[in-house]
């Protein structure tokens, strides 16, 4: 790996984000907490990026502003040329609708619904979405489409989060922690799946992870501590999810 910028030669290192002296204080009663200071940042467009650094250094709080769920305290970010830090609630939220799907470390599926039905809530709302068929046969559970969260595995209920989050073929995919819960193996294949969508569909990828062997898929790595994000690796050869030492 080297320190360069990366440039993806699809799309001539296009950028989905960007973000100037973005700072984020926490305030609670008399303590603040300053979980962001004065990260200056760049998102290129269909690329995957990874997120280290240890518990604390602002990786959560950076993804949640990127995506649009939170606010910086103070600085700029920019979706492409929309300003987002200029937008208002009701603005953010549609930015977030249409551009932005989350996966977090718990999938989040709705109990009582099918693999299929909890997709469906999307797409059923969503402008540009695929089918909920579509969706599941990209992550490779198109069998598994009738059956409820509790009889899927951890790391199916979780494919069932991927292809929920993005069925409404959004620009960008935002994941915190997606194999925290899970082992290797079944990490393993959610992290196919998610480099399955990155492929198939051009989407952006972040992945927060604690898993410093996860960063061998990225195109880049932010290493964060203390707030900032204080050295960026380019890989020129990622590998493929089946390759990671985990
Ligand atoms: N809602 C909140 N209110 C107050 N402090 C917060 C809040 N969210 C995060 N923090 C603090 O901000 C700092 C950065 O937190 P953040 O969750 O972004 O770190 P992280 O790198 O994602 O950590 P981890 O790897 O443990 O998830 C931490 O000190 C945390 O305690």
């Amino acid at each position: 790996m080297h320190d360069t910028e990366f440039q993806p030669e699809a799309s001539e290192g296009a950028l989905a984000f960007t973000g100037q002296d973005l700072t984020k204080i926490y305030r609670t009663g008399e303590t603040e907490v300053a979980a962001l200071r004065g990260v200056d940042m760049s998102i290129v467009a269909g690329e995957m990026l990874v997120l280290l650094g240890p518990s604390g250094s602002g990786k959560s709080t950076f993804l949640n502003i990127t995506g649009g769920l939170d606010r910086p305290t103070s600085g700029k970010l920019f979706y492409r040329d929309l300003e987002l830090t200029a937008l208002s609630e009701r603005e953010l939220t549609r930015f977030r609708r249409r551009h932005v799907g989350f996966i977090f470390q718990f999938y989040n599926l709705i109990p009582s619904l099918t693999a299929e039905e909890n997709v469906r809530l999307v797409t059923d709302i969503a402008e540009a979405s695929m089918s909920p068929a579509e969706a599941l046969a990209l992550v490779g559970l198109e069998d598994r489409a009738a059956h409820f969260p509790a009889q899927l595995s951890g790391g199916e209920q979780q494919r069932v989060a991927v292809a929920r989050a993005i069925a409404k073929q959004p620009a960008v995919l935002l994941c915190d922690e997606p194999t925290g819960a899970l082992d290797s193996a079944t990490g393993v294949r959610v992290l196919e799946a998610i480099e399955q969508v990155h492929r198939a569909l051009g989407t952006t990828v972040v992945i927060i992870t604690h898993n410093a062997g996860i960063a061998a898929m990225a195109h880049r790595v932010f290493h964060f501590r203390d707030g900032d994000i204080v050295r960026i690796e380019v890989n020129q050869s990622p590998v493929e999810p089946g390759g990671i030492q985990w």
